[in-house]
């Protein structure tokens, strides 16, 4: 059986990705629209409405037009890449290895996590689950991406400016993923979230530091790696690295395209400081392998088919 797919926005940044990912797999068939008709909306509802899955790989307004045209009577089901449903009613979230792979593969509305929510609530969420971390800690998020992630508008610019070698952003302290970090992540508080763009096309690393001496109880880093580790124990996609030291972690230039997510725990002497750190690709397991990932599931495929890690 093939699986008719129509990606929104397959023209952008995201939407290239999966279609990538999605190439000479004989599992589904693409609709396509071409460059005179994939922005116009009788085009768009014809094919959101002809899908079996719909991709929304565009801007939140967009997206939430796009799910408007869905006839609610009809078959097409939908992954929203965007961030428009993330902490929205009926719909899942899609992050398998969190909420059960089971809940996504019987969805009709999946959206996507964010690129940064991946990295945080990968680390974070279980531990909290498990009462290794308080729900009610101020957490801080610090996070570099790659350029890729502000979509076409901000890989332009930072192609026009080469002259940019680190940017910092949302001085506001009002980014848009607040919700979604702290709802999935069952926090009380929302976090303190400082987000950060190098001049590299992919890749991000979200770092978590934490004072575990100053909160109430005892833990110690290696408690945490630990319980990552089981947690994480049956997934392809996830990699929680061992205690071995490293000095560093870098991002490449010229990074290719990775669908899996690296997890590591650093602590001091003592265990009493930690820095929780995610590495990952912002387009892989951050917007298009999860994506991937979770068509995998809503058609009954294997999760990790057509995903760029080491072992497939
Ligand atoms: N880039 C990343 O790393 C990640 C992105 N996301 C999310 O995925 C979504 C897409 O992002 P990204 O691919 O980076 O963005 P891009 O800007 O690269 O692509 C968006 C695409 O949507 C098209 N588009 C805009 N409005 C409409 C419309 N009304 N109808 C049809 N097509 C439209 C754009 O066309 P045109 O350029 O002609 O306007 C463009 O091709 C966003 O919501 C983003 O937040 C999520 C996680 C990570
Ligand atoms: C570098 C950069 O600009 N990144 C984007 C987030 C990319 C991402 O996660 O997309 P969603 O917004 O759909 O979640 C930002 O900070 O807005």
């Amino acid at each position: 059986m093939t699986h008719k797919i129509f990606i929104d926005g397959a023209a952008g940044t995201t939407g290239l990705e999966i279609a990538d990912r999605l190439a000479e797999r004989s599992e589904f068939e693409l609709l396509r629209l071409d460059d005179a008709t994939r922005k116009d909306p009788a085009a768009r509802r014809e094919a959101l409405n002809e899908a079996d899955i719909a991709i929304l790989c565009l801007p939140d307004d967009a997206a939430r037009e796009a799910v408007e045209m869905i006839d609610t009577s009809g078959g097409t089901r939908v992954i929203d890449a965007s961030s428009a449903h993330r902490t929205s009613e009926g719909w899942c979230y899609g992050f398998p290895e969190l909420i059960g792979s089971e809940r996504v593969a019987d969805a009709r509305r999946v959206s996507n996590p964010g690129c940064y929510p991946t990295g945080f609530l990968a680390l974070v969420a279980p531990l909290v689950r498990a009462g290794l971390l308080p729900a009610d800690w101020p957490y801080t998020v610090n996070a570099v991406s790659g350029y890729s992630g502000g979509g076409s508008m901000l890989i332009k610019r930072m192609i026009e400016e080469p002259n940019i070698a680190f940017r910092t952003y949302a001085l506001d302290l009002a980014h848009k993923h607040l919700p979604e970090i702290q709802a999935h992540a069952e926090l009380e508080h929302p976090v303190l979230f400082a987000p950060s763009v190098v001049p590299a096309y992919r890749g991000m690393i979200v770092e978590v530091p934490l004072h575990l001496g100053a909160m109430d109880g005892e833990r110690h880093a290696d408690d945490l790696r630990t319980a990552l580790a089981e947690f994480y124990a049956g997934s392809d996609v996830v990699t929680v690295h061992d205690a071995t030291p490293v000095s560093e972690l870098l991002l490449d230039t010229d990074a290719a395209p990775s669908d899996g997510l690296e997890l590591f725990v650093f602590g001091n002497e003592g265990g009493w400081n930690a820095r929780l750190i995610a590495r990952l690709d912002n387009l892989g397991k951050g917007a298009s392998g999860a994506a991937v990932q979770n068509l995998n599931l809503m058609c009954g495929l294997p999760e990790t088919a057509g995903l760029i890690l080491p072992k497939n």
